[in-house]
């Protein structure tokens, strides 16, 4: 089955990274990316073909589009008179619906949406997955297996999918913004910038890697660090005075509504 990938910016390359790591072969899979030089990039980093968007739609059995939500419309015009029924067309665009890409291509294409995350690229992604209107098991499961050559994956209804945008999808962003403010904290509390750095990146990787393989709820895991009158207290109780929980809130829902202006084209 061959695999092309148009739109290699940070989430095409990392699904072309992934599949090229999975040991799917390089023959297989092809790159249609519009600047010159970033494609000369991928052709010497991944051998992988450059080929232009309509060669890519016209040769693959899989499609998967990694352009920016607002280049979806003008992709889908260029590539449809070369897609032709029984091809897979996979999204990972924010906030595009299937309908919105089976509106644009020929009848028998099946469209798959996905919600990816960049910690695909180290094999600890999260994508989530949904069908359109002509998907059989069959291209659920190709799109399955494409996706968990880089982390696990998930079928939601698409209704789920722009809340899923704003949890996993944006989600690496929030949790290294924390990592971003604690690491600036112990600066201003005196430690080593790289001090700061290793404390707080394996204080992650460990809180993480709890969560994952004890499967307790986080509410006990913070109560474990909490002792009586101690350091934690006094330091989440800063963090309720400053609201960051609704902050947290707040911003999810600020990214679930974007996903769904995506949708409108803005
Ligand atoms: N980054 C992330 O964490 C995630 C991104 N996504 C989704 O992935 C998609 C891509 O995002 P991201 O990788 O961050 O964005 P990038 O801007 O890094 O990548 C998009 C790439 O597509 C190229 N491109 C634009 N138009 C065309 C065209 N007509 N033909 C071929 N290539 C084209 C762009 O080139 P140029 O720069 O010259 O325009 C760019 O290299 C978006 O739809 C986004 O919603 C989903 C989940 C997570
Ligand atoms: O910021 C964005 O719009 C994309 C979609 C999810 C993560 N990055």
């Amino acid at each position: 089955m061959s695999t092309a990938i148009i739109g290699a910016g940070v989430m095409g390359e990392t699904l072309l990274s992934g599949l090229v790591r999975a040991g799917r072969r390089v023959d297989q899979l092809m790159v249609g990316e519009k600047r010159p030089e970033r494609a000369r990039e991928l052709e010497e980093r991944y051998g992988v073909a450059v080929v232009s968007n309509r060669e890519a739609a016209a040769k693959a059995d899989t499609v998967a589009l990694v352009v920016k939500p607002q280049d979806m419309g003008d992709v889908l015009d260029e590539i449809a008179p070369q897609l032709r029924a029984g091809q897979l067309v996979v999204s990972l665009a924010a906030g595009i619906t299937t309908d919105f890409i089976e509106s644009r291509v020929p009848d028998g294409v099946a469209v798959v949406r996905v919600m990816p995350n960049t910690p695909a690229l180290v094999d600890e992604g999260m994508a989530a997955i949904s069908p359109g209107s002509h998907c059989d098991e069959a291209h659920l499961a190709e799109v399955e297996s494409l996706m968990a050559s880089t982390g696990k994956v998930l079928r939601i209804p698409e209704k789920q999918m722009d809340a899923v945008t704003a949890i996993s999808g944006s989600g690496p962003a929030y949790i290294f913004f924390v990592v971003e403010s604690m690491i600036e904290a112990g600066v201003h509390l005196g430690l080593p910038r790289a001090t700061s750095t290793e404390l707080v990146v394996q204080t992650l990787v460990g809180s993480a890697a709890m969560l994952r393989e004890t499967g307790t709820h986080p509410v006990v895991l913070r109560e474990q660090v909490t002792s009586p009158n101690g350091t934690t207290a006094s330091a989440l109780r800063e963090l309720e005075i400053h609201r960051v929980r609704a902050a947290f809130l707040a911003a999810m829902e600020a990214a679930r509504n974007r996903s769904r202006e995506l949708a409108e084209g803005s």
